[in-house]
C-alpha cells in the first residue's frame, strides 16, 4: 500500500543539524502538500542545501523528526531515494555523455525497462525539442537546456516529490520562465515541488515560501500573505527585510 496517499509530502518536526558546536539547521517544522510548489528560501549559508540534504536521506539529522513521502528519514533513505527527484545547481548530467545517453543512464539507474527508457526519451527529446541534439555531447549545450535536461532527469522515474537547488542559477529571465512552465506542469500532474531560489521573481511563482535565516524558519506563508505582513509588494521587499535585516521602505 502507498503510505503516502493521504499525508503531506514533506514532513518536519524540530529538525536539527549540527557540525560540531555549529547550527547550520535549527529546529525547523513545516510540513508540504502533495502537489504543492514550495519555495526554499535564504540568504547564503542559512542552512537550505543541509536541509535539503537531510530531507533527501543523504545527511544524518542530528535532532528532530521528519518524512519524505511518508517515510522516515533515520530509517527509510532508501525508500525515500526511490520517491525523490533531486537536481542541484551543479546538475547530475554527464558532460562527456550526449542527450540520449544521459537520458539512457539514468534510465538504468532508476530502474526503467528498455522500452519504458525508449519511450521517456522520445518524451524528453520531443518536449524540450532536442532532437536535433540527441546525439550531441551534454558539455556544448546552452546552459538553459541542461537545465531543462536535467529536470526531466530528475523526473524520469516519476517521482512524488522534486527537490530542486537553485535550478535555474545563471540563464535569463525567459530562459527561466521557460523553466517554471516545467515546473507548473510537473506539480499540476500532482509531483511535489521543493524548491531553493535566489531570484525574488522566482518566489512569487510558489505557492507558498518559506525564509530561513541563520539555520531557522523565519518566516512561512504564500507571498501574497508575507507581502502583506510586512507591508511591501514585492517578495524581494520581505527578503531584505528578513533575510537581510533592513528594510526597504
Ligand atoms: N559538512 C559541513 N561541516 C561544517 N559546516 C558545514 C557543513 N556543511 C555546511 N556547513 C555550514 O552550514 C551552514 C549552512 O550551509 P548550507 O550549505 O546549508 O547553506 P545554504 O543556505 O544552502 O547556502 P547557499 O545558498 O550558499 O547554498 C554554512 O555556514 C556552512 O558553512
Amino acid at each position: 500500500m502507498n503510505q503516502s496517499t493521504h499525508k503531506p509530502a514533506v514532513i518536519t518536526n524540530k529538525l536539527t543539524k549540527k557540525f560540531g558546536d555549529f547550527v547550520a539547521t535549527n529546529e525547523i517544522t513545516f510540513s508540504v502538500d502533495k502537489g504543492e510548489i514550495f519555495g526554499f528560501l535564504g540568504a547564503n549559508g542559512a542552512g537550505k542545501t543541509t536541509a535539503i540534504r537531510m530531507l533527501c536521506g543523504l545527511l544524518k539529522p542530528s535532532s528532530g523528526e521528519a518524512q519524505i513521502a511518508g517515510y522516515d528519514v533515520y530509517r527509510e533513505t532508501e525508500k525515500i531515494k526511490q520517491q525523490i527527484g533531486y537536481m542541484s545547481q551543479k546538475f547530475s548530467l554527464y558532460e562527456d555523455l550526449t542527450v540520449r545517453e544521459n537520458i539512457r543512464f539514468y534510465g538504468g539507474i532508476y530502474d526503467l525497462s528498455l522500452a519504458e527508457i525508449r519511450r521517456k526519451t522520445e518524451h524528453i527529446l520531443h518536449n524540450l525539442n532536442l532532437h536535433s541534439v540527441a546525439d550531441t555531447l551534454v558539455a556544448s549545450l546552452p546552459l538553459g537546456w541542461k537545465q531543462k535536461l536535467s529536470f526531466s532527469v530528475a523526473m524520469l522515474h516519476e517521482p512524488q516529490i522534486v527537490f530542486l537547488d537553485e535550478p535555474t542559477g545563471g540563464v535569463d529571465p525567459i530562459t527561466r520562465r521557460q523553466f517554471w512552465d516545467m515546473i507548473y506542469e510537473a506539480a499540476h500532474r500532482g509531483t511535489t515541488i521543493f524548491v531553493t531560489t535566489h531570484y525574488m521573481d522566482e518566489a512569487e511563482y510558489c505557492n507558498r515560501v518559506s525564509i530561513m535565516v541563520d539555520g531557522r524558519i523565519q518566516a512561512l506563508d504564500t507571498p501574497r500573505a508575507l507581502k502583506s505582513h510586512y507591508g511591501v509588494d514585492s517578495m524581494d521587499g520581505v527578503f531584505q527585510i528578513l533575510a537581510r535585516g533592513t528594510s526597504t521602505k
